[in-house]
């Protein structure tokens, strides 16, 4: 089993946002995670990448208990994520903002930047060159000395997956990697998704932008109030009655 969650639960008071969850993430795969409004995707997210400590229940990550990590421990372990919001630093490069991104992950210390050490150095190196290889995988060459204030929303997507693969991941959770962006653009980062597929890496999306994911994913999960109501491939999905009924009155057509 790649990640595996068992019973997962979050409670905020008397809240319940995620209720005894069961889920497993494919390896080498798609997955998907939908459901409306409040339904407690983020907050699962929160959970598996340990933002959240949940109120009960465990996440497993390749046969290893992650349940009680901090976040910065279930990174090293290859897991990476994007918010939904990303801020660059609008003054400085698309290139010096992965670098920088990337830099924030690594080893040498302050008194290793002070002194400018041999460590210092060569990590500098490593991370400009990581840097290169992964805007040269999001296919942002062409802007990488541009402002990053000067780029548009669709390559501002793109930079935020090149941060999260700029440390070599196993597994991407992405939180609604195509929000506030046109459909044509949606489309090239779906595609991206599925490089990163091919490359190797597990990806772990939340989406709300239906048609796309029914497309796209191999594997989905629903949530409603908090708890799974149904699992399976997007035909499974688009036909199961609790799925229907979840979202009549909403626009499942977006
Ligand atoms: N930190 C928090 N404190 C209190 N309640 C919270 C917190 N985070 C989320 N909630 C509540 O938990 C429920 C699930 O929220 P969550 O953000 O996980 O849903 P979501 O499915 O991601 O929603 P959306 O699609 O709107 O982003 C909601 O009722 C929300 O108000």
């Amino acid at each position: 089993m790649f990640i595996e969650t068992r019973k997962l639960t979050k409670k905020f008071g008397g809240l319940v946002a995620v209720n005894e969850v069961d889920f497993t993430i494919e390896k080498g795969k798609i997955n998907a995670i939908i459901g409306p409004n409040g339904a407690g995707k983020s907050t699962f997210f929160n959970l598996v990448s340990g933002s959240y400590t949940p109120s009960s229940g465990q996440v497993f990550y390749k046969g290893k208990d992650i349940t009680k990590l901090p976040p910065n421990k279930i990174a090293t372990l290859g897991v990476a994520r994007t918010f939904q919001t990303t801020n660059l630093f609008e003054q400085s490069t698309v290139l010096d903002n992965v670098i920088v991104g990337h830099r924030l992950r690594t080893r040498s210390n302050l008194f290793d930047a002070v002194l400018r050490t041999k460590r210092y150095k060569e990590e500098e190196k490593k991370c400009r060159d990581k840097a290169m290889e992964v805007l040269d995988f999001v296919e942002l060459t062409h802007v990488r000395d541009e402002l990053a204030v000067n780029i548009s929303q669709e390559e501002k997507k793109r930079v935020a997956f090149a941060l999260a693969l700029a440390t070599d991941p196993e597994v991407v959770f992405l939180d609604e990697p195509t929000a506030g962006i046109n459909p044509g653009e949606t489309e090239g980062l779906a595609a991206l998704m599925e490089k990163m597929v091919k490359r190797g890496i597990t990806v772990c999306l939340i989406e709300h932008k239906m048609k796309m994911i029914m497309k796209l994913a191999d594997k989905i999960m629903v949530l409603n109030y908090g708890e799974k109501i149904a699992e399976g491939t997007s035909e499974e999905i688009m036909n199961d009655q609790a799925v229907i009924e979840a979202y009549l009155g909403g626009d499942a057509s977006a």
